[in-house]
C-alpha cells in the first residue's frame, strides 16, 4: 500500500524528525564518500523552504549501545553544512533533556544533527521507551533511511508509532525505481553479491535464487561458500554456522536451474593492511596463514562473461577490501563490467559499494545506484521493510 510523504503534510513551524542513513564511510574522521549525504538533501531541502525545523538523526557504524568517539556524527554535520551551504548544528546526545533544549532554541528552517542513535542500547533492540523518548523531541516523524529501512529499530520503527509518520523523498525514490526495474526484469537477471556483512546477506539468496539466472558471489561473503566446497581458506573471513546453509544453497541453485558463480582464484595477503605482501593464487590453494581480500584475474573474467550476457543486473557488495588500493581490483574490474553492458539494467546497493563506483567514477554508468545495500537486497526478494511498514498509509 502506498505510504504517505512529506509533501501530503503541513510541515510549517513543526518539529520534525527525520531519520535519515548518514552511515557513511569514513577514514581518519573525515567522510570519505558523501552519496548517502547528498542523496538526504531533496528532503532537508524541502523542509527548510517550507519552514520546519529540521532534527536529524542516523547511526553511524556498529557501536553497540555505548559511546565509541570514532562513531560520532560530527564529520557527517560538517559535510551536511557544506553541502546545505549553512549551519548545521550538532547535539553531543540524541534524546532527553539537553537535546529538548537545543530544539527549543531554533527557528523555522533551522537544522540540528543528533549523536548517533547507535550510542544507545536501546536502538538496535527497537525499546519503546527509547523511540518515546525520540518522539518526545519532535511533532512528525518522517524516514528518509532507506539505507536502514531493513532495521525495525527504535529511530527507524519504534517512533513511527507515536507520531504521524511519512516517508521523505529519497525512501520514495528508491521504492519507486527498484519495484519498477524488479517487477517484471528483463532477462537474463543477474544478482551479483559481495562485502562483508555475512550474517545478514547470506540469507536473502535463497529467496534470490527464485528469482534471478544467474547468482554471482564475492567479497568477503564468498569464502563461506569456498569453504562449504571443502577447500581450506585460511584466515579469510568465515560464518562458521552458516557453511551448511551455503551448501543448501548450492544445492537449490542446481535443483533450480540457477548458474551459481563463486570465485576460481583470489588475491590473497599476508595481513589486513593497506600495503601486505599478497599473491594471486588458485581458489583452492588459499595458503593457511594468509587471507583472500580480493578475487582473482580467472574471476573477473568469468564474472565479466556472466554480465555482458545479462539483461539485468543487481550488485550489492564489494568484491574485495577495495579501501586498499592493492585489491581493489577485483571491485574496479566487476564496476567496469557494468559500466560497459550499456543496453543492461544496472542497479548498483550499499553504502560501500556506491562508494567503489564514486571512486572509479563510474557512477554515472549505472541506472540507478541505490543507498541501501542489505535493504534493496531484502526488498528484492519481496519482504516488507519495517521501516517502510510503520509509515501512515496514503
Ligand atoms: N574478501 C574480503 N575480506 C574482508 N572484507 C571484505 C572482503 N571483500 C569485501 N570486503 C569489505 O566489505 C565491505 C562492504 O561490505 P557491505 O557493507 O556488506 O557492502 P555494502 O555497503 O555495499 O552493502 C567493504 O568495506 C570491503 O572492504
Ligand atoms: O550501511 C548500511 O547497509 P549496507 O552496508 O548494506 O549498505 C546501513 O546503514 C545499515 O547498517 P547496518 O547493517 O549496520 O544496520
Ligand atoms: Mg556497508
Amino acid at each position: 500500500m502506498a505510504k504517505k510523504s512529506v509533501r501530503d503534510v503541513d510541515v510549517k513551524g513543526k518539529r520534525v524528525f527525520v531519520r535519515v542513513d548518514f552511515n557513511v564511510p569514513m577514514k581518519d574522521g573525515q567522510v570519505t564518500d558523501d552519496t548517502r549525504i547528498r542523496a538526504a538533501l531533496p528532503t532537508i531541502q524541502y523542509l527548510i523552504e517550507q519552514g520546519a525545523k529540521v532534527i536529524l538523526a542516523s547511526h553511524l557504524g556498529r557501536p553497540k549501545g555505548q559511546v565509541v568517539e570514532e562513531m560520532r556524527l560530527t564529520a557527517a554535520g560538517n559535510r551536511l553544512s557544506e553541502l546545505l551551504g549553512k549551519p548545521v548544528r550538532k547535539a553531543d546526545e540524541a534524546y532527553g533533556e539537553s537535546v529538548k533544549a537545543e530544539i527549543a532554541k531554533m527557528e523555522n528552517g533551522d537544522v540540528l544533527l543528533l549523536e548517533n542513535v547507535r550510542f544507545y542500547p536501546g536502538e538496535t533492540k527497537n525499546d519503546p521507551e527509547l523511540a518515546k523518548a525520540f518522539a518526545e523531541l519532535a511533532d512528525l516523524f518522517v524516514n528518509d533511511a532507506f539505507g536502514s529501512a531493513h532495521r525495525a529499530h527504535a529511530s527507524t520503527e519504534g517512533i513511527a508509532h507515536y507520531l504521524p509518520a511519512v516517508s521523505g523523498f529519497l525512501m520514495e525514490k528508491e521504492l519507486n525505481v527498484l519495484g519498477g526495474a524488479l517487477e517484471n526484469p528483463k532477462r537474463p537477471f543477474t544478482a551479483i553479491i559481495g562485502g562483508a556483512k555475512v550474517k545478514d546477506k547470506i540469507g536473502v539468496i535463497e529467496n534470490l535464487l527464485e528469482k534471478v539466472d544467474n547468482l554471482i558471489i564475492g567479497g568477503g561473503l564468498a569464502y563461506t561458500f569456498v569453504k562449504a566446497q571443502g577447500y581450506e581458506i585460511g584466515q579469510s573471513l568465515l560464518e562458521e554456522d552458516k557453511i551448511e546453509l551455503a551448501k543448501q544453497f548450492m544445492e537449490k541453485a542446481k535443483a533450480k536451474g540457477v548458474n551459481f558463480y563463486m570465485p576460481i582464484d583470489a588475491v590473497v595477503a599476508k595481513e589486513f593492511a593497506e600495503n601486505a605482501e599478497s599473491k594471486v593464487v588458485d581458489i583452492k590453494e588459499i595458503p593457511a596463514d594468509w587471507q583472500a581480500l580480493d578475487i582473482g584475474p580467472k574471476t573477473e573474467e568469468l564474472y565479466r562473461d556472466v554480465v555482458q550476457k545479462s539483461a539485468t543486473v543487481i550488485w550489492n557488495g564489494p568484491m574485495g577490501v577495495f579501501e586498499f588500493d592493492k585489491f581493489a581490483h577485483g571491485t574496479k574490474a566487476v564496476a567496469e563490467s557494468l559500466a560497459e553492458a550499456t543496453d543492461a539494467i544496472t542497479i548498483i546497493g550499499g553504502g560501500d559499494s556506491a562508494a567503489a563506483v564514486e571512486k572509479f567514477h563510474l557512477a554515472e554508468k549505472m541506472t540507478h545506484i541505490s543507498t541501501g545495500g542489505g535493504a534493496s537486497l531484502e526488498f528484492m526478494e519481496g519482504k516488507v521493510l519495517p521501516g517502510v511498514a510503520a509509515l501512515n498509509d496514503k
